[in-house]
């Protein structure tokens, strides 16, 4: 059976993912972002889960930054899970001075803490389900979660349905090496991360290639590539499948303007979101204009 690594421990909003995508394979925590990644590059695990983006803290850039580095993988599948938080403390705390939890949670809910835990210090931990550890083990008082986490660490819930802003959501990734993508939907999304060089015009260049075929963008992310200061890696990603003309059109084009362009995977949107292809952008006109010019080339028409 194979398996798939989880950024953990167990009882993170990135288990619960796992469990939605998964179908029979073994789930295995792994400590950090990177880490459930290398299991796949290692070939410890077929896959790995991992957190893409948060609807209110924006990318997940441990995501990013392990995405672009080391051995290619390509996200074949994703998820999006509402996220709320429960806090939670050892049986019979009476003082919380110190909260813990991974950034992105406790910037979720850095208003709710101010006004129900007035003094209360927030401590960074690698994860939700890790702070929950933490608490456990006396280390801080409270600890923002998962509502799942308190059936996995011996843990009082305080609060449930704990969030600065109703109705997030963070986007996961199934993500394998690469080989068969999966078919395309009709509502899919398309992930490129590109190092454009440090020239005038050089970003604008790549979107303008997604813009003239009437790509719809759904999300644009710059990570520093770490070599010089101020260059960057764009992540851009997109509606459409690298099977549809259109896309493999636009993809060969990124391709010929950049040559350090990665592809990042086709897949299923976990959103609904319905493509909106304008007039002249459709894969017939791809395929329609390509199939005029070679007739125009054997001499058939004008
Ligand atoms: O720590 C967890 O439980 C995670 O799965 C990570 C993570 C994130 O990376 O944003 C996932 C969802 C929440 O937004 C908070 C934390």
């Amino acid at each position: 059976m194979s398996r798939i690594a989880y950024f953990g421990p167990q009882g993170t909003f990135t288990e619960q993912a796992a469990r939605r995508l998964a179908s029979g394979e073994e789930l295995i925590p792994a400590e950090t972002i990177p880490a459930a990644l290398a299991a796949v590059r290692s070939g410890a695990a077929g896959a790995a889960c991992v957190p893409i983006e948060n609807s209110v803290e924006g990318a997940v850039t441990a995501t990013l930054d392990s995405l672009s580095e080391a051995e290619p993988l390509v996200a074949v599948a994703e998820v999006l899970l509402p996220v709320h938080f429960s806090v939670l403390t050892r049986p019979g705390t009476t003082e919380i001075r110190t909260v813990a939890s991974h950034p992105h949670a406790l910037a979720q809910v850095r208003h709710w803490v101010e006004a129900n835990l007035p003094g209360a210090h927030p401590v960074a931990t690698s994860s939700t389900a890790a702070a929950a550890v933490a608490v456990a083990e006396g280390e801080f008082d409270a600890a923002v979660t998962a509502p799942v986490a308190v059936e996995h660490y011996p843990l009082e819930v305080r609060a449930t349905e704990v969030a600065d802003v109703r109705d997030a959501k963070t986007r996961f990734l199934l993500v394998r090496a690469p080989g068969e993508l999966p078919e395309p939907t009709g509502a899919d999304r398309t992930s490129i991360v590109a190092a454009a060089t440090n020239r005038t015009g050089a970003l604008a260049e790549l979107l303008t290639e997604l813009a003239v075929r009437g790509i719809n963008l759904t999300k644009l992310d710059a990570r520093p590539t770490r070599n010089n200061f101020g260059e960057y890696r764009f992540f851009i990603d997109f509606e459409g499948h690298v099977a549809e003309p259109r896309i493999g059109d636009a993809l060969a084009a990124l391709r010929r303007r950049c040559r350090n362009v990665r592809f990042l995977g086709s897949h299923p949107r976990a959103d609904n979101g319905t493509t909106e292809i304008e007039p002249g952008a459709a894969n017939e006109d791809f395929t329609d204009a390509i199939d005029w010019v070679q007739s125009v080339r054997k001499g058939a028409q004008a």
